[in-house]
């Protein structure tokens, strides 16, 4: 069994050819169920999505701790597969900021858990790709929401700046709410520091998210060339900075969409939605994207940043890359440190052409897979994946899994395993 949504309305990378195969389940639960302010937490059903939660909770003054960026996202979607975002070096991922889970087993019986009750089950959900059962709603907490962000903006111009700059305000913890970076060269980057706040210099505030504004990316980086300067930023604004251009997928897109002739008169046409450029890609267009694009996410220990920043500009020499930092809690579970104690990650995220001559999709993606499996990393499951079943078992951890697999009810002879739902072949 595998859920009823269909392929092109996700926001994962490519189409699921399983969903043919497997009896799928309509889990059509869209809604907003309740938000308890004295506890702290929103109950949500799995196909809300980050546009609306935003949209809900902001007016009111709360937020999630981890809000991924592209509105389309949802809650089911980043919890049985992953959520990261530039708060995630205090909070962690979007998993951690889940307090309790409902859910459908395969004999159909709804169980709920979290970290005191049915704790296995909580703790294996996360990165199962629905195959240990149907996620029918999620508690999640949420804090206190400002007005504004205070947005620090730093260039850096070289390598070993960038490095250090991006580790050491991360490691500052609470100091800085939200930490990103994005990376123009080898020795190019401009990281950036966030913090909320109610009051703001009116001088200095800006909407970025209007549609007749520069594309985010493209606003960032002329902060390489005008120095470091501080900005305010209308939160909902902030949080899906990346909406609009689609990181900077866009720009392949619609080439001329940050011309302000463009953007003044048409902005308000654009982003297309990814599920509307997904449903109408044709055969050509997709051999395209594989053929000429990259699209993935790579999550490292931050002590290998430098090296893993060299190994993506040799193989692919594509930029802007994204860097976002999240800790990595030694919690039960797919993906936890080497070590007993929690430890700092990056996720660095690669999306569009790249430049290097020797780039081949499959050959170029394995190396990169390869070096992230040899330095305890972990690749995002959303897009191509070409590792085989034995390099997928050493990348992620499957020994709860399989113990949640052995006892609950029916549930090897309901499910897929994850690496029957999300390896190259079963996707197109
Ligand atoms: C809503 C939307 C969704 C899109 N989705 C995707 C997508 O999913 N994937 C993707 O890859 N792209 C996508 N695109 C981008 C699209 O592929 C490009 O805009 C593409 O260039 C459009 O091709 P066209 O046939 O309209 O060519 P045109 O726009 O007519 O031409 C493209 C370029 O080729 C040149 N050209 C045309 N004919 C010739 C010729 N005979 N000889 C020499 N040069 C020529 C033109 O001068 C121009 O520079 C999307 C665009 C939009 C607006
Ligand atoms: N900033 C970020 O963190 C970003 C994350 N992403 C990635 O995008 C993906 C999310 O996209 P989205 O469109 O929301 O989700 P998808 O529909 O792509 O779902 C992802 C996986 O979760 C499973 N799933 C979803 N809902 C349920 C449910 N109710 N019960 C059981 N399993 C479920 C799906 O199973 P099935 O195949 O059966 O439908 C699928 O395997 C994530 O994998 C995430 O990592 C992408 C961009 C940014
Ligand atoms: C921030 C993290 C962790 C990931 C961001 C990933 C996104 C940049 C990609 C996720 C799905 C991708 C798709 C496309 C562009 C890049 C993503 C949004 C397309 C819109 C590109 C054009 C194709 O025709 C359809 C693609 C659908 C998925």
């Amino acid at each position: 069994m595998c859920t009823a949504r269909p392929g092109w309305a996700t926001v994962s990378f490519r189409q699921p050819l399983y969903k043919k195969q497997m009896q799928n389940i309509k889990v059509n639960l869209i809604d907003i169920l309740d938000i308890n302010e004295a506890k702290q937490t929103i109950r949500v059903e799995p196909l809300a999505t980050m546009g609306q939660i935003t949209a809900f909770l902001n007016p009111l003054g709360w937020t999630l701790p981890v809000l991924p960026e592209l509105d389309d996202l949802t809650v089911g979607g980043l919890i049985m597969g992953v959520g990261i975002e530039t708060s995630s070096h205090n909070f962690g991922l979007f998993q951690h900021c889940c307090v309790a889970y409902e859910v459908v087993l395969a004999d159909g019986s709804v169980v709920t858990c979290s970290k005191d009750e049915n704790s296995d089950l909580f703790y294996a959900l996360p990165w199962s790709y629905g195959t240990l059962g149907f996620l029918v709603s999620a508690t999640i907490q949420i804090i206190p929401a400002k007005k504004y962000l205070k947005m620090e903006y730093i260039p850096v111009h070289s390598k070993k700046d960038m490095v250090k700059v991006f580790a050491d305000e991360t490691n500052k913890g609470e100091e800085n709410m939200f930490v990103e970076g994005l990376v123009y060269s080898e020795n190019s980057a401009v990281i950036m520091l966030g913090n909320m706040t109610d009051t703001a210099d009116p001088e200095k505030i800006n909407p970025i998210g209007y549609f007749w504004k520069p594309w985010f990316f493209k606003h960032v980086e002329e902060f390489l060339e005008s120095g470091s300067a501080v900005e305010y930023i209308p939160l909902r604004h902030y949080y899906h900075r990346h909406s609009r251009s689609i990181f900077w997928e866009i720009q392949d897109i619609i080439p001329f969409g940050n011309h302000p002739v463009f953007r003044y008169l048409c902005g308000w046409t654009v982003p297309p939605k990814i599920s509307l450029l997904k449903l109408t890609q044709g055969e050509a267009t997709k051999q395209l994207y594989e053929k000429y694009q990259i699209i993935q996410d790579m999550l490292v220990p931050m002590k290998d940043l430098g090296d893993a920043l060299k190994v993506f500009h040799d193989e692919i020499e594509m930029y802007p890359l994204w860097l976002c930092p999240f800790k990595l809690f030694n919690l039960p579970g797919m993906i936890h440190p080497q070590d007993a104690s929690d430890e700092m990650y990056v996720d660095i995220g690669a999306y569009g052409a790249p430049k290097t001559k020797q780039y081949e999709a499959k050959r170029t993606t394995r190396k990169l897979e390869a070096y992230v499996s040899r330095v305890n990393g972990f690749q995002m499951l959303y897009a191509d994946t070409y590792m085989t079943r034995e390099e997928f078992y050493d990348m992620f951890d499957h020994t709860l899994y399989n113990k949640m697999r052995d006892e609950l009810p029916f549930c090897k002879q309901a499910f897929p395993e994850v690496y029957d739902k999300i390896n190259k072949k079963v996707r197109s």
